[in-house]
């Protein structure tokens, strides 16, 4: 896994205790925690849109975002123009997100993952790197 990561994280109520748990887990990780700060029910797009700008601003190497599903944060991350945000569920499907899509941004699906799962996931993306060459071509062509 690399190390000396600078990564923002953001999660509504459904990911706020699996937030809470991931900026404790990663001795070598500088975390900025972008909210929510409770499990009181909040609006995914406020936390989704926070991390996928500090991203966009080169301030920071990753995103994670987490809720329920993964699917809000992650609709809501892809609307900004520099964000590639991949949703993980298992540790393979992370591998491509980054060897292939060279995701900017791990969205995680709280509701349907175990925290074991998900730091094997967490893991697994932090450790994989962009193979480039057809890859980038690709990715070139995402945005519109
Ligand atoms: O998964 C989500 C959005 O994609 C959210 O985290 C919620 O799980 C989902 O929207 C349900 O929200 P609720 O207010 O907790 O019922």
């Amino acid at each position: 896994m690399k190390t000396g990561l600078k990564i923002a994280i953001g999660a509504d109520h459904a990911g706020f205790e699996y937030k809470q748990a991931i900026l404790g887990m990663f001795d070598d990780i500088t975390f900025q925690d972008f909210g929510t700060y409770s499990t009181e029910s909040a609006d995914y797009p406020d936390f989704a849109h926070a991390v996928a700008s500090a991203v966009e601003s080169g301030d920071f190497d990753y995103g994670f975002l987490l809720c329920g599903s993964a699917n809000g944060v992650a609709m809501t991350a892809n609307k900004h123009q520099g964000i590639r945000a991949a949703i993980c569920w298992k540790e393979e499907v992370a591998i491509p997100a980054r060897t292939h899509n060279d995701a900017n941004v791990l969205c995680i699906p709280a509701r349907h993952v175990t925290l074991d799962e998900a730091k094997t996931i967490i893991e697994r993306f932090l450790t994989e790197e962009f193979e480039g060459g057809r890859h980038a071509r690709r990715v070139d062509k995402i945005s519109c």
